[in-house]
């Protein structure tokens, strides 16, 4: 029935303010009325239907792809949109596409890395989208190390020249969004060589197809790399390969903040530190945090009602049978999930800040906190990442057989997620990362130093090394002091173990190589130690709103017990904790996830999802699933016709073979 709200109920049970929460979640009030807004124009214009999306041949889904960016781009322009509501519309329209690249990676790469001359030249024409960009960095032979990429920019004094140029097959450029089929423009990433001398990588604008018929200009080779993973899904997206022969660029075209080449080809470093050229990595990392949080609310939100309208089993005396979401097992599965979209939401809220926080002290030449921010958005970009795309596939298994239907939205969200796993710095690569500057903090203890930041920890190692938990009851585990002890002293003790081990190899670099995997286990408790303590400062922040606090108080609980559970060997193994105390966190636990029952829809509703958004029906805000399952299957081509294409050639004779071997 139209109209009806299967979900009222569950509505009716919550015990906090959920207009509040909204904007919690949100971030401030203006977030959520801007989100709200631009939301629900997108949900109500059918430019933007997302019908069929799904059954589309790749062809025509890039090109109803081109279709939709190109209105979404005349309806910013009508509309007099600002650059936030712009980039709000582009995301609520929900398709992967060119645009992302052009905004997301190609304006920034000219921002980080440009002059201010270069910016006043290019940025203009990308922001009009007179031009559109991309950024190639990755090859066919590399993606993870960007020091062994091949594609060379020699110097030529005569012409004033760079002479771009793909010397071996895994030189091409490949994976590049929005390339193949799209952009007029890259930041090309090449080795610089300037009087015969190789100075490594830097990042040069290549124009690559015409403005006027898009043809490839000459001497460059560009297309599609093929299908993707998943139906729909990230196929939206023109993922590319590029090849250059000899193609020549002017001088200035090379991206000269960090180093230059003179008019005579010598080539001059600024006083700026050469990681600025991985600039727009540490920038797309700090965004994909935030987006985890969205990727992951959006499917527990899906999880979370259906197992509230879902019954199976223990019907009594013809009542009506358990609601899934009552099984303890289902709750132990979701509601971490759930907790840790809020805690990813918070994090990512706070590793904003701290980009913007070194953006601004690089421009005013202070690059101290510059390995900081690279580690923690490498290491947040991997934790996030990889808890989101399991988290995905484990709340499709949470909706049971229906989640497996594409109706339900859980398909498309878990193929056009997963990538996040290995674009912009594959998980383990950035692990290891995090590992390093871990153990260079160890190795400066004691040298006077002191830790700052998300390492300040490392700066009581010894106190660390030796306290123990004093939790008697299981209560003691909502103690915020208690936790961010225990979570401290784990990521210590795992990081002051890989030292040791580490300074037992004569050569450090082997030692590394032999010891990666424990070293990446330590990354993990380093980033997870963040994610704890950054939920927990939010929780002392003032936050209004009747309730919202103490449901934020048993999400925070659920996070950190969770990850308690789920890692208590590291908890047990470093001796931080007894089992005895181990057993009264997961008691903890169990008693938080019995108080967020009550509230686990409105938790969800407090994301303020459009239907049109989640694009599931399992996830619908009215909760009407079974006529909405039973309506759309009759939507499906197949279903076209009672006979099935196909019939007469190959179910018919099969029939009738069958009919003559009975008859013998
Ligand atoms: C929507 C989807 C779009 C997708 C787009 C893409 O995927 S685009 C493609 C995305 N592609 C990828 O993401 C590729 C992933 N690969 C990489 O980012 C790099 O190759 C690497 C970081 C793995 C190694 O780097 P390396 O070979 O240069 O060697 P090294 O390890 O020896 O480090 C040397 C020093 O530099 C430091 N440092 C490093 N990075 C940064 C940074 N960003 N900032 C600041 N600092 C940084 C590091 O800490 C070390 O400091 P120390 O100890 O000397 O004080
Ligand atoms: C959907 C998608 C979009 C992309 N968009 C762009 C784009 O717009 N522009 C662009 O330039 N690139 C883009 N990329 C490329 C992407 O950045 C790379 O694929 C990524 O950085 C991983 O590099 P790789 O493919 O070389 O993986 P590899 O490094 O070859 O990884 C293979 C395996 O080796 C392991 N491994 C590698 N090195 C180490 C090590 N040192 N220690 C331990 N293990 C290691 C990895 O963990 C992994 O398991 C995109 C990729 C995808 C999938």
């Amino acid at each position: 029935m139209e109209g009806v709200d299967y979900l009222a109920d569950e509505r009716k049970k919550a015990e906090f303010d959920v207009n509040e929460m909204k904007i919690v979640w949100a971030g401030s009030r203006h977030n959520f009325e801007l989100s709200d807004r631009i939301s629900k124009l997108v949900a109500n214009d059918p430019g933007f239907s997302k019908e069929g999306r799904t059954m589309l041949p790749r062809k025509e889904l890039f090109k109803n792809t081109l279709r939709k960016a190109t209105y979404a781009w005349k309806r910013i322009i009508e509309l007099r949109l600002s650059e936030e509501e712009a980039a709000k519309l582009r995301h609520f329209v929900d398709e992967p596409a060119f645009t992302d690249l052009h905004w997301g990676m190609f304006i920034p790469a000219i921002k980080g890395q440009g002059t201010d001359e270069q910016q006043k030249k290019w940025l203009p024409l990308a922001y009009k989208m007179q031009i559109i960009g991309c950024y190639a960095q990755t090859e066919l032979g590399h993606g993870s190390n960007v020091q062994g990429l091949e594609t060379t920019a020699t110097f030529d004094p005569q012409t004033d020249e760079f002479v771009i140029h793909s010397p071996t097959l895994t030189s091409s450029k490949w994976w590049p969004g929005g390339l193949g089929k799209v952009s007029t423009h890259a930041v090309v990433y090449a080795r610089l060589i300037t009087n015969g001398k190789d100075y490594g990588i830097n990042g040069f604008i290549v124009q690559l197809r015409s403005l006027e018929d898009h043809k490839p200009l000459p001497g460059v080779t560009v297309g599609d790399i093929g299908l993707k993973f998943g139906n729909g899904a990230y196929n939206t997206m023109d993922n590319g390969v590029l090849r250059f022969d000899h193609v020549r660029i002017p001088r200035d075209q090379m991206l000269m903040r960090v180093s230059q080449v003179t008019r005579e080809g010598k080539y001059v470093q600024s006083d700026v530190p050469r990681q600025l050229l991985y600039g727009t990595m540490v920038y797309v990392r700090q965004t994909i945090v935030s987006d985890a949080s969205n990727a992951l609310s959006r499917a527990v939100c899906i999880a979370t009602r259906y197992s509230a309208v879902r019954r199976q089993f223990g019907s009594q005396n013809g009542g009506q049978e358990i609601q899934v979401i009552d099984y303890k097992t289902q709750q132990n599965r979701l509601f971490p999930l759930l907790a840790s979209a809020y805690a990813f939401r918070f994090v990512g809220e706070w590793l904003k800040w701290l980009y913007t926080d070194v953006t601004q002290r690089l421009q005013a030449n202070d690059f101290s906190t510059l390995p900081e921010a690279h580690a923690c958005t490498a290491g947040l970009k991997s934790l996030t990442t990889t808890a989101t795309a399991d988290g995905i596939e484990e709340c499709r298994k949470l909706c049971g057989g229906h989640g497996y239907l594409c109706s339900s939205g859980l398909p498309e969200l878990f193929a056009v997620y997963v990538p996040a796993c290995t674009y912009e710095g594959d998980n383990t690569v950035l692990l290891l990362q995090v590992a390093r500057f871990l153990m260079k903090t160890v190795s400066q203890l004691g040298s006077g130093k002191k830790p700052v930041g998300t390492i300040a920890y490392m700066g009581r190692i010894e106190h660390l090394m030796q306290c123990r938990s004093d939790v008697k009851q299981a209560k003691d585990w909502l103690k915020p002091s208690a936790v961010v002890e225990a979570f401290e002293a784990r990521a210590a003790r795992m990081s002051v173990a890989c030292a040791q081990n580490l300074s037992k190899f004569d050569n450090p670099e082997e030692g590394f190589a032999e010891l990666a995997a424990d070293l990446a286990e330590a990354a993990v408790a380093h980033c997870q130690l963040i994610v704890v303590s950054k939920f927990i400062e939010k929780l002392q922040q003032d936050i209004p709103g009747e309730g919202v606090k103490q449901q934020l108080e048993v999400l925070c609980g659920i996070y950190y017990l969770f990850l308690l559970h789920k890692h208590q060997g590291d908890f047990l193994g470093t001796g931080y904790i007894t089992s005895k105390q181990a057993s009264l966190a997961n008691d903890q636990l169990r008693a938080l996830y019995s108080q967020l029952r009550p509230n686990a829809i409105s938790l969800v509703d407090a994301f303020n999802y459009t239907d049109h958004f989640l694009d599931s029906i399992l996830g619908r805000y009215d909760g009407n699933v079974y006529p909405k399952l039973y309506e759309a299957a009759w939507k499906d081509p197949l279903n076209q016709s009672d006979i099935a294409d196909g019939f007469h050639e190959y179910i018919r004779p099969l029939l009738k073979q069958q009919l003559r071997t009975a008859r013998l």
